[in-house]
């Protein structure tokens, strides 16, 4: 109930459509009944040339002697019955489209128009979760959340706001209209009310439940899908297509069978209405020859009474359908309010300081930290201290899965320290607002994030308004001047998908010039371990070379020449720091990264002799 009223709040900046289509839709509903009760004057005075030319009798109210006739509905010189009826039928049909459609476009107009805000809210809140998050759900999840769910909401309430609307008003004034016409007779149909009632609500909950399964089955399609189109080429390589299809189909067997039963459970209510509808008509069929033959009821009060027991049954059959929709709008609401609601590790604090410029210390004291994983707290850090001063180079080192990484994503609070604290200019990071935060710390990472855009936007990526000159000493800077300006469209060359079209180098050089126009005090650098040709390599060299400088380096390092340029190496062994001091004093020490150097780093020292002279003769006068 709560996540219908919730549903209902984001209707409130639509009121007015939502009231104005409310009231049109009433008077669709008590159009429709008026077209049923003119059924009766149509047998009883239009088609019976011998009566007498009186007034037309719409209908008598039971248990009074008030009698409401058709010529209160029309201008006062109609007299002859075919005119009246004719007139009143003619005009009602027109109000009634009129109506029908304005109330239509209002209705959805509010029902789009919630569906926006709920999809926006859900976008934002998505995005603005922390990295916990989006390691908890997979891609697939999200976007079938993003699109499916809320396409399911928004279904729902379209056909809730426009169709449903018009239906309960045709039933309401209806049901006035079954009263009217067939008196005591109306009362037979009461007795449908409770059997109709208990299998929507039965059958409503079943659909919410194989819905909800069949939403959980597409999210893991979308997931297959989208791990495979990013991931084509790791496929392709390991020609895992078969296995991959294979996949798929299972997956997608199961969201068949889903779907499936889905599908058995909500149709059972339109034959069941049906079945019991032809029950109620026969009944009524009974009731009425006796009443025609011994109770002086007029033929056209029975056939009005019957069609509009007739019209009343088509929104008492929909009633389930309507029911089954709610019930899966709710059904997907649940997971699109799951993702909003969804309490974040990461929180900034109500008076959180707002670090106006890095004056120069980074400091991590005593730093633990363990991932959560099923509601336990695996320590990955066990008392990281290090001090990093302004323009220092740390470059850190050691083992895969020692947690070099993990370290680094601390210090912009992708994660939280679960023990000690990292202070920035003496503030815990925590004090902090996250946005002043995040914007001293540039990163350049393995994994270059590009997106589908131009060369110039992905370089300008948060700031828009850039000027170009920036764009392009930042690009220089980064060594990509050239090559972009050899493509065909230059600075404007969209390129595709996570920069399908550029070469690894050239990503690397883009998403360098991307943290050279940010220009943030902080660098933290993820050095790619793949090793691209030596001339790519010895561009990517030189514009980290670019971008390190005069700034505050914390260097995840895996090639000789940035070791060699840390002013101070960390070694990291199983999350804590075993080693720390220059290149030659920890050769000298004689421990791990001595060990590390010769294995590791040994084999680069062939091309860093090259390296080291091509890096500073290009570094020299391009920043
Ligand atoms: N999101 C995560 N959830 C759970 N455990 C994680 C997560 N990320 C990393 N780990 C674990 O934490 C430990 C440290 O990982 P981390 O990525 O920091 O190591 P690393 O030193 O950067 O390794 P590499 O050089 O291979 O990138 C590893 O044991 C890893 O399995």
């Amino acid at each position: 109930m709560r996540r219908i009223w919730r549903l209902l709040r984001y209707l409130q900046k639509y009121a007015l459509y939502s009231v104005t289509s409310v009231l049109l839709m009433a008077v669709v509903g008590a159009l429709a009944a008026f077209r049923i009760l003119l059924i009766k004057p149509i047998f009883d005075n239009v088609l019976r040339p011998d009566a007498p030319p009186a007034l037309v009798l719409l209908f008598h109210i039971p248990h009074t002697s008030i009698t409401v006739n058709l010529q209160h509905f029309v201008p006062s010189h109609f007299r002859n019955a075919w005119t009246v009826v004719a007139v009143a039928l003619v005009g009602s049909a027109i109000i009634k489209s009129i109506c029908d459609y304005l109330g239509t476009v209002l209705a959805n107009k509010a029902g789009f128009g919630m569906i926006t805000d709920i999809r926006n809210d859900l976008y934002d809140s998505v995005l603005r979760r922390s990295t916990a998050f989006f390691q908890r759900h997979s891609t697939g999840a999200l976007i079938s959340t993003l699109i499916s769910d809320v396409e399911r909401v928004q279904a729902a309430m379209a056909t809730v706001m426009s169709d449903f609307l018009q239906q309960i008003f045709t039933l309401v004034f209806m049901i006035g209209a079954v009263i009217l016409t067939g008196g005591r007779m109306a009362w037979v149909l009461l007795l449908f009310v409770p059997v109709i009632v208990s299998s929507a609500r039965r059958i409503g909950r079943s659909v919410r439940k194989t819905t909800r399964r069949g939403q959980d089955k597409l999210a893991e399609i979308q997931n297959i899908v989208h791990e495979t189109i990013t991931g084509n080429g790791i496929v392709k390589a390991f020609g895992m297509e078969l296995w991959e299809m294979n996949r798929f189909r299972k997956a997608a067997d199961r969201l068949l069978t889903a779907n499936m039963r889905s599908v058995a459970i909500q149709s059972i209510s339109s034959p069941l209405m049906d079945a019991l509808g032809a029950v109620a008509i026969a009944l009524l069929l009974l009731f009425g020859r006796d009443r025609i033959m011994h109770h002086g009821m007029s033929a056209g009060s029975f056939v009005a009474f019957l069609i509009a027991t007739f019209t009343l049954y088509d929104p008492v059959r929909k009633m389930p359908v309507y029911y089954n929709n709610f019930q899966q709008a709710v059904g997907a609401s649940q997971e699109i309010f799951k993702f909003i609601d969804e309490q974040d590790e990461v929180l900034e604090r109500k008076k959180a300081i707002t670090l106006k410029s890095f004056g120069g210390l980074i400091e991590f004291r005593d730093v633990r930290f363990g991932y959560e994983r099923a509601g336990v707290a695996k320590e990955v850090l066990h008392g990281i201290s290090l001090t990093v001063r302004r323009g220092e180079v740390v470059a850190l080192v050691g083992p895969s899965g020692a947690g070099k990484s993990t370290l680094v994503n601390l210090l912009p609070r992708f994660f939280d320290v679960t023990g000690g604290t990292i202070l920035l200019d003496e503030h815990d990071v925590r004090d902090l607002t996250i946005a002043s935060l995040r914007a001293q710390i540039g990163k350049v990472t393995q994994e270059t994030v590009l997106f589908n855009d131009t060369v110039r936007n992905n370089i300008a990526y948060g700031r828009p308004d850039v000027s170009m000159e920036k764009i392009e000493a930042a690009a220089k800077a980064a060594l990509a001047h050239d090559f972009i300006l050899r493509m065909s469209d230059g600075y404007d060359t969209m390129i595709g998908e996570r920069g399908a079209r550029l070469s690894g180098g050239e990503r690397q050089r883009i998403a360098i010039a991307r943290a050279i126009l940010k220009d943030a005090p902080i660098l933290i650098l993820d050095e790619a371990t793949s090793a691209l040709d030596t001339e790519s390599e010895v561009a990517v060299q030189a514009a980290l070379a670019n971008l390190m400088q005069g700034r505050t380096v914390l260097v995840i390092a895996h090639r000789l020449s940035t070791v060699r340029r840390a002013d101070r190496i960390a070694v990291i062994e199983r999350g804590s720091v075993t080693e720390l001091g220059s290149h030659d004093e920890l050769v000298e020490l004689g421990g791990m990264y001595s060990r590390l150097y010769k294995l590791q780093f040994g084999q680069d020292d062939l091309l860093e002799a090259d390296l080291g002279e091509v890096v500073a003769a290009e570094g020299e006068g391009v920043v």
